[in-house]
């Protein structure tokens, strides 16, 4: 456990009050972590964003790094922001990846994709050597499974998937945006699925990947090496 030296009370800076929610903080603390040269994978959501500007940031003010986008609105975000982004699909490794998720415990498992990008954010990092997650304090749980799992539809299977995942015990719910089924990047459904309780994430991990017809799903067991959470201003950080 390591105590932050970024603080969530206001400062004076350039003369302006400088105010940072908790999702701010623990972005700047994994941002403390990029070093020159790197390929950084660039996660999607609002604490990543965080992230994404505040590399910018420095990206403008000459840090050299490469990046790629865990999805289309992150890869847009960056470039806007004078972050390089380079094609993923010409990479097969990664130096560090910073993502937010919805959900975070202290085995370091995680439950994400409640922006829809959770393939795309699995495939980085796992090609990743390191991943960091960053998170305010509500994210933070005993054990995950109180967020939905998001599980993502190749459209032609879907009635036959949504059965499955209700035999698995899942209360699957397709998403909607502007009143149609919402599509991933890939153009894929997207069904959240809610479970009475998560008492063995890796067997449903692997019960969900035994589908044919999902593409991918929202539970990482595996791939996070660091969470930097950060509650009233403090950081809290748990390795692997
Ligand atoms: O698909 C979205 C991602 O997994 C996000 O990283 C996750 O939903 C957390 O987003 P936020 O930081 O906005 O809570």
């Amino acid at each position: 456990m390591v105590e932050s030296i970024f603080g969530s009370t206001p400062s004076a800076a350039a003369g302006s009050l400088i105010h940072r929610s908790d999702k701010e903080i623990a972005a700047l603390a994994a941002l403390a972590e990029v070093e020159a040269g790197m390929t950084v994978g660039l996660g999607t959501g609002s604490t990543a964003a965080f992230f994404v500007s505040h590399l910018g940031e420095r990206v403008r003010a000459g840090f050299s790094i490469a990046a790629v986008a865990t999805s289309l609105s992150t890869e847009n975000v960056a470039r806007r922001a004078g972050i390089p982004i380079i094609a993923f699909e010409d990479l097969a490794t990664v130096d560090l990846t910073v993502d937010g998720a919805d959900e975070v415990d202290d085995r370091l498992f995680a439950i994400k994709g409640a922006g829809g990008a959770m393939l795309r954010e699995k495939i980085v990092a796992a090609s990743s050597r390191r991943m960091i997650v960053i998170a305010d304090g509500s994210k933070l749980s005993a054990a995950i499974g109180r967020a939905p799992v998001p599980v993502e539809i190749l459209p032609f299977a879907r009635e036959f998937v949504l059965a499955e995942l209700r035999r698995l015990d899942a209360e699957p719910v397709l998403r909607i945006a502007n009143d149609a089924y919402y599509h991933s990047d890939q153009g894929n459904l997207i069904a959240d699925c809610a479970f009475a309780s998560l008492p063995d994430p890796v067997a449903t991990a692997a019960a969900l990947s035994a589908i044919p017809g999902i593409l991918g799903h929202g539970l990482f067991l595996t791939e996070v090496d660091t969470i930097y959470s950060a509650n009233g201003g403090v950081v809290t950080r748990l390795d692997r």
